[in-house]
Order: C-alpha cells, then sequence, then structure tokens
C-alpha cells in the first residue's frame, strides 16, 4: 500500500511520554532491511520487530510478509488493544508523507545495502533502471499490457510489479534439486514458443487481466481512498458494538455439543456403534468452528483464554493441534490465495487451484519445492472428480500435521505463547487415552467395530473441510502487485456463501468468509449483522463482493479445479510438442 494512510484512531500515532522519533527515508529503511533487520510501517512509525520476532504468538512468518511495508491493516485487523501497544515500544522512527511498500524479503523481494552519501538523489534513477531490467526480465510477464485500465508507473518498478509472483516462480524452479522435465524448461537454449511454462505466464496475464478489469485499480490513490473507507467501516462496527461477544449464543452452542456428547456415549453404551461414531464426527464437526473462534480471540478477545480454550477443544477433544493452526492460518490470512505462499492453498500433489503450482513453485510456507511430479500430473489430472475422495481424509491429513508442528516445536519458543506447546502435548496424550484406549480399545471389542468407527466418525467431519476449502478455492490466485490494499486482497481472493440464518449453526460463522477476513476479530455470531455493512463498504468502493449458495459455491470450486486440470493437460501437450522438438533439434546437430 502507498500512501499517508494514517490511523483514524490517531491517538495511536502520537509517541507516548512526549517520545519524538527521528525521520527515516525510504532509502536508509531499505538498507536496514537489506542488512537483515524486520522492519515494517504501522502508523506512520517505523517499527523494528528484531528481538520480539521469536516471542511472537502469531508466529515469525505473519511479521516476514509484512516486512517493508505498512502493516498498518494488518496489524490492526489481527491484534488486541494490548498488543497494539506493545508495539509501541519497538518503534524506531518515523515516516513523512507516503510509504512506497517494498516487496518484502521473504517474497522474493530486492533490498540495496547502504551506499554513501548522496545516495538520495539517485533513488529515482535506480527505479527507472530497475523498470527497465524489469520490462526486460519479464517481457512477456509485464502487467501493462494486461491491464486494460492504464495502471500506475509505480507498476513497472521492480518491487511493485505483479509479475513478482512470476519472478518468484522462476526462481523456485532455478532453486529446486527437482530434476522434473519442467526445469529443463527454463534453461536458455529451450525453444520458447513452445515452452510449457510461456503458457502458464500466458495464463497468469490472463487472470491478471481479469482481476485488472473487475477490481479496481491497484494503483495508490485508488487503494488510498479504499482504505480511508475500509479505516471508517472498522470504526464504525466498533462503534455499533459488534465486537461486543454474544454469550448466550455459546451457551446455545455449548449445550448443542453437550447433547451430541450424551448421544454419542448412551449410542456406545448400547453398542450402536455406527450411530455413536455418527454422533462423534457431528461433535467435531461443531466443534471445529469454535476453535476457529478462539483461535482468533473471537470469544473474550484475551489471547490466552482464547488460547486455552482453543486447546482444550482441538486438542483435548478433537486431537488436533491448534498450534499448527493457528501459525498456518496466520499467514493464511495475511498473503490469502497466494500459490507461493498461502499454506492453505499449497496441497501439492494432490489438488491445485491455481495453473502457477503447475510450475513447481517454492512454498515459502513449508520451505521446499512443491514438485509437479508424476504423482501430482495423475492427480491433478482428476483433481475435479477426486475432490469429495480427498475431502473424506481431511481430518487424518490434520493429524499428521498436527503432530508434525508439536514434534518439531513450530510454534514460538519463547514468551507468553511457549507454554501452549505443553499443553497442547498433554492434550495429545489425553485425547489418546479417552478416544483410543477408553473407546476403541476398551469400549469396543472387535477390530471390525474399531475400524467402522474410526471410518464413520472421522468421515462425517468431511463437510467442515469442503467448507474451510469453499471460500477460496474459487477465488483469484493473481498477485496485483505490492500496493493493493488490505481490504481489496480480502475481498478478491475471499467468499461468502449465502444460507438462511436458521442454518447458520452448520456452517459455523465459515459462511461469512469474506466478513471475517476483514475483520478476523469479530464474534462470530455478529458476522451476519456486520455483513450487511460490508455490502454497503463494497458497493461504495465499487470491489464485487462474491456471495455464492452452498450449492454454487461447490460449483465454482469444481469448475476451478476441473479448469486447471485441463491447463494441466495443455501444459503436458506443450512440454510433449518441446521434447519431440528438442530432439529433431538433436538429430540435426548429430548429422
Ligand atoms: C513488534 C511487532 C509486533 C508485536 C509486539 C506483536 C504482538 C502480538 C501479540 C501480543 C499477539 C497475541 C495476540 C494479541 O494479544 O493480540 C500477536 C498475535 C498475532 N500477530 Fe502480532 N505482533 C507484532 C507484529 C505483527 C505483524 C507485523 C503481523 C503481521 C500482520 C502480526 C500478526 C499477528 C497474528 C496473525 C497474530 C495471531 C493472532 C491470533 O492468534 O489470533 N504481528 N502479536
Amino acid at each position: 500500500m502507498a500512501g499517508s494512510r494514517a490511523s483514524p484512531a490517531a491517538g495511536a500515532s502520537q509517541p507516548k511520554g512526549g517520545r519524538s522519533y527521528p525521520v527515516l527515508s525510504r532509502r536508509e529503511i531499505e538498507a536496514q532491511i537489506a542488512e537483515g533487520r524486520t522492519i515494517f510501517i504501522l502508523d506512520q512509525h517505523v517499527v523494528k520487530a528484531d528481538a520480539w520476532r521469536k516471542y511472537h504468538p502469531g508466529g515469525d512468518k505473519a511479521i516476514m510478509h509484512m516486512v517493508g511495508r505498512d502493516a498498518t491493516d494488518e496489524v490492526n485487523a489481527l491484534h488486541s488493544l494490548e498488543a497494539r501497544r506493545m508495539m509501541d515500544k519497538y518503534r524506531v522512527g518515523r515516516i513523512e508523507g507516503c510509504w512506497k511498500n517494498f516487496l518484502p524479503p521473504i517474497q522474493g523481494g530486492k533490498f540495496r545495502a547502504r551506499v554513501g552519501e548522496g545516495e538520495e538523489e539517485r533513488e529515482e534513477e535506480y527505479d527507472a533502471n530497475q523498470a527497465m531490467k524489469q520490462t526486460k526480465e519479464d517481457a512477456t510477464a509485464s502487467p501493462s499490457d494486461a491491464s486494460s485500465r492504464s495502471p500506475s508507473p509505480t507498476f513497472d518498478t521492480d518491487d511493485a510489479a505483479p509479475g513478482s509472483g512470476l519472478r518468484n516462480r522462476k526462481l523456485g524452479i532455478a532453486r529446486s534439486d527437482s530434476a522434473s522435465s519442467l526445469s529443463s524448461v527454463d534453461d536458455a537454449t529451450a525453444p520458447a514458443p513452445a515452452d510449457g511454462m510461456a503458457h502458464l505466464d500466458v495464463l497468469t496475464r490472463k487472470a491478471l487481466k481479469l482481476d485488472l478489469a473487475k477490481y479496481p485499480s491497484p494503483d495508490p490513490a485508488t487503494q488510498d481512498a479504499i482504505v480511508d473507507k475500509y479505516r471508517r467501516l472498522h470504526e464504525r462496527i466498533k462503534a455499533e458494538g459488534l465486537y461486543d461477544c454474544n454469550y448466550w449464543a455459546y451457551a446455545v452452542e455449548v449445550s448443542r455439543y453437550t447433547l451430541l456428547a450424551g448421544l454419542m456415549l448412551l449410542c456406545l453404551r448400547w453398542q450402536w456403534y455406527v450411530a455413536s461414531a455418527f454422533f462423534l464426527g457431528c461433535l467435531w464437526h461443531q466443534l471445529v468452528f469454535t476453535v476457529h473462534d478462539a483461535g482468533h480471540m473471537g470469544i473474550t478477545h484475551n489471547f490466552q483464554v482464547d488460547t486455552v480454550i482453543g486447546i482444550l477443544i482441538a486438542d483435548f477433544i478433537g486431537g488436533l493441534s491448534i498450534g499448527w493452526w493457528k501459525r498456518n492460518h496466520n499467514v493464511h490470512h495475511i498473503i490469502t490465495n497466494s500459490p507461493e505462499h498461502d499454506p492453505d492453498i499449497q496441497h501439492m500433489p494432490f489438488l491445485a487451484v491455481s495453473h502457477r503450482l503447475l510450475g513447481s513453485l517454492r512454498s515459502t510456507y513449508y520451505e521446499h519445492v512443491m514438485r509437479y511430479d508424476a504423482v501430482a500430473r495423475v492427480m491433478i489430472a482428476l483433481q475435479h472428480r477426486l475432490y469429495y475422495v480427498l475431502m473424506l481424509f481431511g481430518r487424518f491429513n490434520l493429524y499428521r500435521l498436527s503432530w508434525m508442528h508439536l514434534l518439531a516445536g513450530q510454534g514460538p519458543r519463547k514468551g507468553a505463547a511457549a507454554w501452549h506447546r505443553w499443553l497442547e502435548i498433554a492434550g495429545q496424550v489425553f485425547f489418546w487415552s479417552w478416544f483410543g484406549y477408553g473407546i476403541l480399545y476398551r469400549a469396543i471389542d472387535s477390530n471390525r467395530d474399531r475400524l467402522l468407527f474410526v471410518l464413520v466418525s472421522h468421515l462425517v467431519t468431511t463437510p467442515v473441510h469442503v467448507q474451510i476449502t469453499l471460500s477460496h478455492f474459487a477465488m483469484s490466485t493473481a498477485d496485483l502487485g505490492v500496493d493493493e490494499s488490505f481490504p481489496q486482497k480480502m475481498l478478491r481472493t475471499t467468499m461468502d456463501v449465502d444460507c438462511p440464518p436458521w442454518l447458520d449453526f452448520f456452517h459455523g460463522g465459515l459462511q461469512f468468509q469474506a466478513v471475517h477476513h476483514l475483520f478476523p476479530r469479530i464474534p462470530r455470531h455478529n458476522l451476519r449483522k456486520t455483513q450487511r455493512l460490508v455490502q454497503e463498504f463494497c458497493d461504495d468502493v465499487g470491489i464485487p463482493y462474491a456471495l455464492y449458495g452452498f450449492v454454487d459455491g461447490n460449483k465454482q470450486v469444481i469448475g476451478r479445479l476441473a479448469d486447471v486440470a485441463r491447463q494441466a493437460a495443455i501444459l503436458a501437450k506443450c512440454q510433449s510438442v518441446m521434447m519431440a522438438e528438442g530432439e529433431m533439434g538433436h538429430s540435426h546437430h548429430h548429422h
């Protein structure tokens, strides 16, 4: 985001205790980031989080995606007031005027080290050079020809180009140790026109063009106006009390959980194993929604209290790690639907919702290359048919991810959130005692019934996995560049599901996903009221608000999966043509 987006709650931007901070230039900040400093902009102040990173309850990756950027909206959306006050301690300077975002290092941004005096004046010259270099590098991927509007001049500079994702793709391949045939495509000697990667780049440009036609221009002036209105909306939401949690609504939830748990135990006692497993599955399905609320501090808004609620439900009753979920989900909320950064759409070799994943991207979350290998080729070709089958096994996959997270100790190892890991491990022991030993081993006495119980209870939770993926899988995965504002990015990558209020319990708040992405800490039971305000905001700023019925939403997702499967087939054709041509070239050479 660019622009002097001082928050309307400007109190925070005034140094407390009369402390004043030196003004830092963009160039100075760039040099510090080049030296490895973790710096972001918040309310016109420069915040240096180096010392804080390893204590951060939101994880290190969440902060890294904000380095060099104005993080005001992301930070305000995701933090409690206390956390925002803490950040004052990490201020090292302030900025004047408009801030032009850098592409963060984790996303492949390049930063120039400190050079001598007089550097400042050469800034513009440098930008122009970069722009030229950029245009040469990405000749086929320049956004300017993809845009029907006139893109802002900043669009062509190195750190602001929406094509940056394309460069990441190339990096991913170059750094990959993959011997897959794809990497040879990047080889300079490969024939260009039939190049499979060139085909993917064409698709990327098309997707970009569609988004540029459909959404407000990502130029700083337009985005500043959107941000301004988004902040006003946020103030209004606070004023209307939409952050106040309705505890009665949770009393209703809890009675539903109690009923389901009671039915599960009763059926178990009567040895109606299938029915018992069914009710347990329903209970897990429902509990996930409250874990989601707790994980976002959306219940009491107190980080410790809500996290402990989350651990008690997710780990003790569900056998899943909320720590894993938080680390994953926090990143997802910041760079939603980015093929190389958002773990929620990184399901290779099973699913690809963006053609770009066919280019063996490197995941900055998992820190490895998501290979489009032989297995992936088979699976992706069938993904639109296998989607529901895969979703059936969603919960088993979550055990794997949870244990990996807890064993590797990926969560914050220091500070106020470090002890959560031990509570979670205790929760895992508790879960396997009651579920594994108590039910499966003691209460049930044949292996056939044990297997049946596990399968039924786990498969009944399938809808939740469909619900989670539904809100993003069919939405844009294009990168509109560093100037795009937080609210526009959220609304461009997320959709809501239309349902009557009596079905709200079934969707558990996930049906208001776009509203939730704009304001993640709003309690679930207030989202329906907030939706109305968000709709007004969207009309006002001209951002389309994506709302589909549940069935239509599913169709959109299947349509997207089929689309990428089709692109995979075209890519394979390009490559076989290319290989044939390559062989012909070789034989010519020999003769
Ligand atoms: C010096 C800078 C920062 C400090 C002191 C800080 C502090 C905190 C604290 C205390 C929490 C616990 C939840 C709360 O009380 O609100 C938290 C959570 C979080 N932070 Fe930060 N943070 C910083 C920078 C950032 C940045 C730049 C981002 C990126 C947008 C970020 C993203 C998050 C996320 C996603 C959570 C998780 C919220 C949750 O679990 O519900 N933080 N942070």
